[in-house]
């Protein structure tokens, strides 16, 4: 409510003047983002109630969990991501996947259709059609929708590939009464609860099984690794480019570790600027794992922006559009994760990855991040279409999956009814976070380590690519991450990359031997790619 006042306060000054009317493009800038204050346009009684909602939301998903017959409830965070991660029965994955929609989803359906309405009714009073319309001008593009879809189409060749070989190691693990060779994969084998990510199940479709990859994870426990120590790990690498080590308030008041004095949490994980140029936190509920470690060096990318435009104006203390945000971590977890970068900080033992190797490696990272385009894209798609109406609230749910199954090749293992509102069982959508952030970072932060590397000296494959130590590499990075959003992105990609519009050819070139071997792969097991038996079996019993 106090930030709310403080918009209103300034926003409604804002509002008096006539952008038009100044030379200044800087005065301009913060006038156009001043006049936008989201929900605190609202009159207070819908802003209370809107608050109300959105607390509701958060709360009933970070306080779900599902509970055995006769035994314990298990939360999401780590237990349920565990099983997920985990479990090869597929009995025991769809207990988890159905009890988490049923503990979530279904308690959010009413609240999320009073949401919207509220959502757009802000959207209105701020000058928008609708909330999607508000979520999308942070882009400053008319034609980011189209641009979305070019950049999807130019990825789907990718993702069809992984799809249609996936569902094959599936097919072979499960048997042919789960899987049908042309058609969708059920959503609860993927070894995520919402199958945004394949790299659970990388055992189950190496390329190479008799190189399996080492185990990181039992390395780091071997090694005694602790939370703190993956906290100082990864500010060890962003004071080796040169840029800003955390304050000491960040080691003081961030939450590292879940509490054991059992307060509630919501765990997850993220990266809090107070806007008062010295207090920083990352609240987390570490677990030592690898996957955990990279989350680490994902949230610190958020810290690092937030500490190089400290001294900016408030209003000009973001990314240079969300998903700058959201890439500069992730172009540092492309170099952690190098064999490079891994075997020097003694977290591998190999000396050296032959070809065979090479693809079982870069199969993991395209399990992660090529699983992760479709999925990125469909969560806003779904949203937007909610805001404008497209889809109308008694078919929300059917809709949601209509959007997994054209995008993701992906089927719900149960019957799915109205009664359900399974988008509410991922946090973006119960916590109304935006997502295709998420999407446009996926190609930029490609784009962006292709620069950085070349910066940094590299030659050779940019799978290969580790910055670490360059300091004409954190340069190029920091003379970016100052400007804030206080310049228009493409101005801020330009600095960089020399380009001034986003493209998909650097992730293209980084997973080009992978593609050239599911190619091979999938034409000498004569796949076909795509879904054209649109149902999973189970449709076809009831
Ligand atoms: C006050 C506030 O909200 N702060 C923001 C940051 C800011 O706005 O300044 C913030 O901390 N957001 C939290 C969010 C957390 C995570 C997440 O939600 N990730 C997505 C998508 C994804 C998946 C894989 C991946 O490698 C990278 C991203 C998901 O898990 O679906 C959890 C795991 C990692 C990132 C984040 O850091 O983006
Ligand atoms: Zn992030």
């Amino acid at each position: 409510m106090e930030r709310s006042q403080h918009m209103l306060f300034f926003g409604t000054r804002a509002r008096l003047f006539k952008i038009a009317r100044f030379q200044d493009p800087v005065v301009k800038r913060m006038l156009s983002k001043l006049q936008n204050i989201d929900k605190a346009a609202l009159p207070k009684d819908e802003l209370r109630e809107y608050n109300k909602i959105l607390a509701y939301m958060e709360t009933t998903y970070s306080m779900a969990q599902v509970c055995l017959n006769e035994g314990p409830c298990l939360p999401l965070e780590p237990d349920l991501e565990e099983v997920m991660a985990t479990s090869r029965d597929q009995k025991e994955l769809l207990w988890a996947w159905q009890g988490w929609r049923d503990a979530v989803g279904r308690q959010l359906r009413i609240t999320f259709e009073r949401y919207v309405q509220l959502s757009n009714k802000a959207a209105k009073l701020n000058g928008y059609v609708d909330m999607g319309a508000l979520w999308r001008s942070k882009y400053e593009s008319d034609t980011l929708e189209q641009d979305l879809e070019q950049l999807y189409r130019e990825l789907q060749p990718l993702y069809l590939n992984l799809h249609a070989y996936v569902r094959r190691a599936l097919h072979r693990h499960y048997g042919p009464e789960f899987i049908d060779l042309r058609g969708p994969i059920p959503a609860h084998l993927l070894g995520n609860m919402w199958a945004q990510s394949w790299v659970n199940i990388l055992d189950l479709v190496l390329p190479f099984p008799k190189k399996p990859p080492e185990d990181i994870t039992k390395i780091m426990r071997g090694q005694h690794w602790k939370p703190k120590k993956m906290f100082i790990e990864a500010e060890r690498f962003y004071t080796s480019l040169g840029l800003l080590p955390t304050p000491p308030e960040f080691w003081k008041n961030s939450m590292m570790e879940r509490p054991t004095d059992g307060r509630e949490l919501e765990c997850h994980a993220s990266a809090w600027d107070f806007y008062n140029s010295k207090d920083f936190r990352i609240k987390k509920c570490t677990e030592v794992t690898i996957e955990d470690l990279l989350s680490i060096f994902h949230q610190m990318g958020h810290i690092q922006y937030f500490l190089q435009y400290r001294n900016l104006s408030v209003i000009f203390r973001a990314g240079a559009n969300p998903a700058f945000e959201e890439a500069v971590g992730s172009v540092i977890t492309l170099s952690v994760f190098s064999h490079k970068h891994l075997l020097n900080r003694g977290l591998v033992s190999h000396q050296h990855q032959d070809s065979e190797e090479e693809v079982n490696f870069l199969m993991g990272i395209a399990l992660d991040k090529i699983a992760f385009i479709p999925f990125a894209y469909l969560m806003d798609l779904f949203r937007w279409k909610v805001f404008d109406g497209t889809i109308q609230k008694d078919v929300y749910n059917q809709e949601w999956w209509n959007l997994r199954l054209k995008y993701q090749g992906l089927c719900p293992p149960v019957p799915r009814t109205e009664e359900d509102f399974d988008p509410g069982a991922k946090f973006h959508i119960s916590a109304s976070v935006p997502y295709i952030r998420y999407f446009l970072s996926l190609v930029l932060q490609f784009q962006l380590h292709e620069a950085l590397c070349k910066a940094s000296g590299h030659m050779g494959p940019l799978h290969r690519c580790d910055i670490y130590n360059s300091k004409m590499a954190g340069k190029l990075l920091e003379d970016v991450l100052k400007l804030g959003s206080s310049k228009p992105w493409p101005e801020v990609l330009e600095k960089i990359t020399g380009q001034t519009e986003v493209s998909a050819k650097a992730l293209m070139t980084y997973f080009k031997p992978l593609l050239n071997w599911l190619v091979t792969e999938n034409v000498r097991q004569g796949e076909i790619l795509g879904w054209p038996d649109f149902s999973c079996y189970f449709e076809e019993k009831y």
